[in-house]
């Protein structure tokens, strides 16, 4: 696996729109969905990062969206959640081709039983999916794929691997598709498309923005992937978008 380099200066690419993650990317991992620590200054720096770049500047989380906003009030910026399902512009209205379906009732309630019985595992529920935390009982991540994909199985609902998690959702979408259809809408549009991101999950990202002429940063550790440079970790990527 060849090294990547860290990307060129943001001011030396000609008409950037930055698409970038949120967990691991512009805050770092904690032990669970509620304990990241989110810098105070954070929301209006990326505001201010999204004005003096023509407001071509996004979000695109595997977190629902007012999951997202909730950790980052007041602040006005293009969001997609959902792994690439809901899109919000930055005043908050839905810019979703389709809405997605909520998880089913009776399936939540099997996820509710099963994290209750499983040591360690936390259930994240969310607005389109359900997400295992596994982090504290890695020993029984087999059970609780075997439990996950038997859910998927028996709902409809989609399997995907992350960090730590195995999350369900109630539609195929992913972060590609979330960049396409930011990138196809105003301000965005004709801009060179540049996806920061560290998980699996953000492959599909990378792989939209290489389609569209852009390319992507891995944040993290090496591994095969789409990118085309990378950043060591969160604070080298605020470094690079010059909002420490
Ligand atoms: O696309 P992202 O913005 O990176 O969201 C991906 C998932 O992030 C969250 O889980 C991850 O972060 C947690 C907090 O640091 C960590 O405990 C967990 O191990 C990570 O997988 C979030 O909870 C998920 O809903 C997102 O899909």
């Amino acid at each position: 696996m060849a090294p990547l380099d860290p990307p060129p200066r943001l001011s030396e690419i000609a008409d950037p729109a930055l698409l970038l993650d949120f967990d691991g990317t512009l805050v770092d991992l904690a032990e669970s969905p509620d304990a990241i620590t989110v810098p105070d200054h954070l929301g209006k720096a990326l505001e201010r990062k999204a004005a003096a770049m023509n407001g071509r500047l996004a979000i695109i989380s595997g977190r629902f969206i007012a999951d997202i906003r909730g950790h980052l009030p007041d602040c006005a910026l293009v969001i997609s959640g959902s792994h690439g399902a809901e899109i919000e512009s930055p005043e908050g209205s839905s810019v979703s081709e389709r809405e997605a379906p909520r998880v089913p009732a009776t399936a939540l309630a099997a996820a509710r039983d099963f994290a209750a019985r499983t040591e360690g595992l936390l259930l994240e529920e969310k607005a389109l999916g359900l997400g295992f935390h596994y982090r504290d009982c890695t020993d029984r991540e087999d059970e609780v794929r075997a439990f996950a994909q038997d859910l998927a199985r028996d709902h409809g609902l989609f399997l995907r691997d992350g960090k730590m998690i195995l999350e369900l959702a109630t539609t195929d979408a992913n972060k590609g598709d979330g960049v396409r259809a930011i990138m196809a809408q105003p301000p965005f549009a004709g801009a060179t498309p540049i996806f920061i991101g560290d998980d699996l999950t953000d492959e599909d990202g990378f792989a939209a923005v290489n389609e569209l002429g852009g390319f992507a940063i891995l944040v993290g550790e090496m591994r095969e992937t789409a990118a085309r440079y990378r950043l060591l970790d969160v604070a080298a990527v605020h470094k690079w978008l010059e909002i420490e």
